[in-house]
């Protein structure tokens, strides 16, 4: 269950309501008061602020409960997400301060003249010279944005600024959210390819399938900096990192176990490849229609036609609810709600499910945890927190530390293998297949990874200090 906490603004007339009574009615409806600051006190009316713990489904009680109360006027309701989100969550800090002409004319005209100048005459010091180096541009058109699907731009834009706050918290990587307005895959195409200039790198979020796979690979081709789509291949990475160890936790082989991927749009597509690279044998694919069967023709989908080519894949047809049965892991990626306790039951034993629909998962993490081995889900209040922020970060740091010209398929092995090596043999268990986003091994392990298997593909085009 999740917990928010809201703070509500009340205006109490003493003569007709008593504080015990407010918190009385506020237990009541199921929420509990954590803290309480007078704003503005008075012998007959005052004016307080209610910190009030609350599951997300009972705020509405809560409030309502308050706002029905004689003697109080509810003056206003703020919810600490919401706060968290005031003027947005970023912005850009100078490096030096300008104090005086001496230092404005360095670092502005006539100075800065001489600087650009050298990167007209060798740019690849727009490296050393510039912001380039460290600044990553997290662009997304707004059309699948988690789980919540095309909602736009605007709305698109606290996730993109989330994404930039664990670049630079976790890696130290800048990133800027660039929101286009735009679902267009040439004029995305065009715009990326135009601002591309002033970036290290090109993370893509939360753009819809199929028109991210073209995007991504286009863009990949078409410039000399690392592009790469979080929601493809951040997700496939990290779920391949907890499989490896979730397998070990069941005593079971990656060339033995029958894995249903459900959701085979961005995420999941990057998933079953990323599966069968690491040997799986067994795979079902599951959209909307059911099965993507071995044999099948998809000819509006080449990814999905890619899939139905493959040896591994099954050939048996069917919906998520016949085919889950007698699988040993589900991974899914598609929406909420889809699954009910029983189905996960008619699963192997040693269940392992992975659950990573966002906000909400296929299964109510409450209904699946007594009857799966291994249990994860993308969200950060349960354990097991399968999430492409244990990837992003730390691939952008060694990618630009190396000046990766791309991200490869051995890279993104490399990256799974380095998260799961984070959590050690005692360690590993059942609720901890995964290591936390706050574990400082993954952004460091990660990195060296990459800059090693980008070293040894000849996609770096520098060595790193600390690899010389
Ligand atoms: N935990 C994590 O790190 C991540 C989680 N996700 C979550 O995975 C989900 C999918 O994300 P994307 O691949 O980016 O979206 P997408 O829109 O590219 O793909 C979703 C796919 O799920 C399919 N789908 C929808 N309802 C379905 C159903 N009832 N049964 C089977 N398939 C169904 C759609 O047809 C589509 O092919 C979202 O909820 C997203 O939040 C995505 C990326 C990372
Ligand atoms: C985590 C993420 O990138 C998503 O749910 O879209
Ligand atoms: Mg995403």
């Amino acid at each position: 269950m999740a917990y928010n906490s809201i703070i509500l603004r009340v205006e109490m007339n003493h003569a007709l309501i008593h504080f015990g009574e407010v918190a009385s009615a506020i237990g009541k409806a199921g929420g509990d008061v954590t803290s309480i600051d007078v704003i503005r006190p008075g012998q007959d009316v005052s004016v307080r602020d209610l910190t009030v713990h609350v599951t997300e489904e009972g705020e509405a009680g809560v409030v309502e409960a308050v706002r029905a109360l004689p003697g109080i006027q509810l003056v206003n309701v703020s919810d600490r997400t919401f706060l968290a989100h005031l003027g947005g969550k970023i912005s850009i800090q100078p490096n030096l301060a300008i104090r005086n002409r001496d230092d404005l004319s360095r670092v502005y005209t006539p100075g800065v003249a001489r600087v650009s100048s050298a990167i007209h005459d060798s740019p690849d010091k727009a490296y050393s010279l510039t912001i380039k180096r460290n600044t990553v541009a997290v662009v997304t058109d707004g059309t699948a944005v988690l789980g919540l699907g095309d909602i736009g731009p605007y709305a698109a834009a606290p996730v993109m600024e989330g994404k930039a706050m664990l670049f630079k918290q976790l890696a130290g990587v800048d990133a800027f959210p660039i929101c286009l307005d735009t679902k267009d895959t040439e004029e995305i195409l065009r715009t990326v390819k135009a601002i591309a200039p002033i970036f290290g790198g090109i993370n893509l979020e939360d753009i819809s399938s199929p028109r991210c796979f073209e995007i991504e690979t286009r863009l990949a081709d078409e410039l000399d900096i690392p592009v790469f789509h979080d929601d493809q291949h951040g997700t496939a990475i990290v779920v391949v990192a907890g499989l490896l160890n979730a397998l070990k936790v069941v005593g079971k082989r990656m060339d033995q176990v029958r894995v249903v991927v459900n959701g085979i749009g961005a995420a999941g597509v990057s998933i079953c490849k990323m599966l069968l690279a690491a040997g799986v044998k067994r795979l079902v694919p599951v959209d909307r229609e059911g099965a993507i069967v071995r044999g099948g023709r998809y000819p509006h989908h080449p990814m999905w036609q890619w899939l139905a080519d493959q040896p591994q894949v099954e050939a048996e047809t069917g919906l998520l609810k016949e085919v889950i049965r007698g699988a040993d892991v589900f991974v899914g990626v598609s929406r909420g709600g889809l699954l009910s306790a029983d189905d996960v039951l008619a699963m192997a034993p040693d269940r392992i499910v992975f659950a990573m629909a966002n906000p909400r998962p296929e299964i109510d993490p409450e209904e699946a945890l007594p009857h799966v081995k291994v249990f994860a889900t993308g969200r950060s209040d349960y354990p097991n927190q399968i999430n492409n922020v244990l990837v992003f970060p730390g691939l952008f740091r060694g990618a630009l530390d190396c000046r990766a010209r791309r991200i490869n398929e051995p890279i993104k092995l490399a990256a799974a293998r380095a998260i799961a090596s984070v959590v050690s043999g005692s360690e590993l268990n059942a609720q901890y297949i995964i290591p936390s986003i706050f574990n400082e091994q993954v952004v460091a392990k990660v990195r060296h990874a990459v800059i090693e298997t980008a070293i040894l593909t000849g996609v770096a085009r520098r060595t790193p200090p600390d690899f010389r």
